[in-house]
């Protein structure tokens, strides 16, 4: 069982939101959207619920057209960010509802629907919660009960808009393990939009990394973490510090820079540029090195240097206290970049990847 998509496009009049989106879904997947705002995340998960259509491209499940289909068709569970309870009904009412609205022939009967509505209170722990109305809920309670009456209909495809966007970090955080919980033993499907990394990295399968109506890679969160695939995604991913380098025979230099632990790559020989996370540049005390520690700070468990190079070059590394215990004000330092991903081209716009965006064929199961 497979959602596939396909060169799905959809421009907003002058605005073309999506730009030739190409996904596939496995059964039993967890996957997240990751974008700032505006990357078309949302009008993606639209699109797949049947709220909005493309204007080109195609949307399959298990090989049937989707796009002739209405949204009770397709059979999708929805959970928003604002929680849209009915506030006159109970949580049991509440998850009972997508069940109880059902065309005549599907529609189980009252005692069944109870039944179903019981075994979803216990599996998503809320059932002391059964006969309160929303507005007796926390916020992750009420989060809690639309997942449930998503899923009362047993979707064949959950969508959550950045469910847990509304909650304060602690409660996310749980909610978090939570979903990852009643995702695995429920064994649905599902897609969720979120624009905060952490989340993404934490619960997903595979992070779908979007950015002005296109996919710029789309891998499991290690490979996205270790590898991002284009100069948006390292930045994106926190990989801020950007310099200018020269490949030669697939290795990388620049003058007061160790790069000798990053592997060779198939890069041509001329101008690149190198992308590091600051936590991946170690200042290395250097009599010869043109770098002297500029800036020193500490944040408790981290130490921040700014190392300078009198050109004007300012580089930020972070690095674990104890590992910076020698480093002193002015001292020269060789900076040693641990990981790094290097782009052809220099400058403010990098030429674009040189590894391809993986498909779901490359990814592993
Ligand atoms: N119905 C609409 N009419 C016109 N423009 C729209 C409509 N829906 C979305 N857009 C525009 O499409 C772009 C993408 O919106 P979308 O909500 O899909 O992005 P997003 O990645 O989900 O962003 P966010 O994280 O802020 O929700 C935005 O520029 C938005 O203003």
């Amino acid at each position: 069982m497979t959602l596939a998509i396909s060169h799905l496009a959809r421009r907003f009049g002058a605005t073309q939101v999506l730009r030739g989106i190409d996904l596939q879904v496995r059964q039993g997947e967890l996957i997240a959207l990751l974008g700032p705002s505006g990357s078309g995340k949302t009008t993606l998960l639209r699109i797949i619920a049947g709220l909005d259509w493309p204007d080109a491209g195609t949307l399959s499940f298990d090989g049937a057209d989707w796009l002739g289909k209405s949204a009770a068709e397709r059979r999708i569970g929805f959970v928003f960010q604002h929680y849209a309870l009915f506030p006159h009904m109970t949580v049991r009412d509440n998850i009972a509802f997508g069940l109880s609205v059902l065309p005549r022939s599907e529609r189980p009967g009252k005692t069944q629907i109870a039944a179903t509505v019981d075994r979803l209170l216990a599996f998503l722990q809320i059932g002391g919660l059964a006969d309160r109305y929303p507005a007796e809920l926390s916020g992750g309670q009420r989060q809690r009960v639309a997942l449930g009456r998503a899923m009362a209909i047993e979707p064949r495809v959950l969508l959550l808009d950045e469910p847990f966007g509304a909650l304060d970090a602690q409660v996310r955080r749980d909610l978090r393990r939570w979903l990852r919980g009643v995702h695995d033993s429920a064994g649905t499907t599902t897609i969720f939009v979120t624009h905060d990394q952490e989340e993404a990295f934490e619960l997903a399968d595979r992070v779908v990394v979007m950015n002005g109506g296109v996919i710029e890679q789309t891998g499991q969160p290690d490979e996205i973490y270790d590898h991002p695939a284009t100069p948006f995604v390292a930045r994106f991913l926190g990989l801020t510090v950007e310099l200018p380098v020269t490949m030669r025979a697939g290795r990388a230099h620049a003058a007061g820079l160790d790069l000798a632990a990053l592997p060779r790559r198939a890069i041509p020989d001329g101008p690149a540029t190198l992308f590091l996370r600051p936590a991946d540049i170690l200042p290395v005390p250097d009599p010869q090195a043109p770098f002297r520690v500029a800036e020193m700070a500490t944040t408790g468990a981290l130490l921040r240097i700014v190392a300078e190079d009198g050109t004007g070059c300012r580089i930020e590394s972070e690095v674990p206290r104890r590992d910076g215990r020698d480093l002193r004000q002015g001292q020269p330092v060789a900076l040693r970049a641990v990981a790094g991903q290097i782009f052809p081209g220099s400058g403010q716009q990098p030429a674009q990847p040189i590894h391809t965006p993986m498909t779901l064929k490359e990814a592993r199961p």
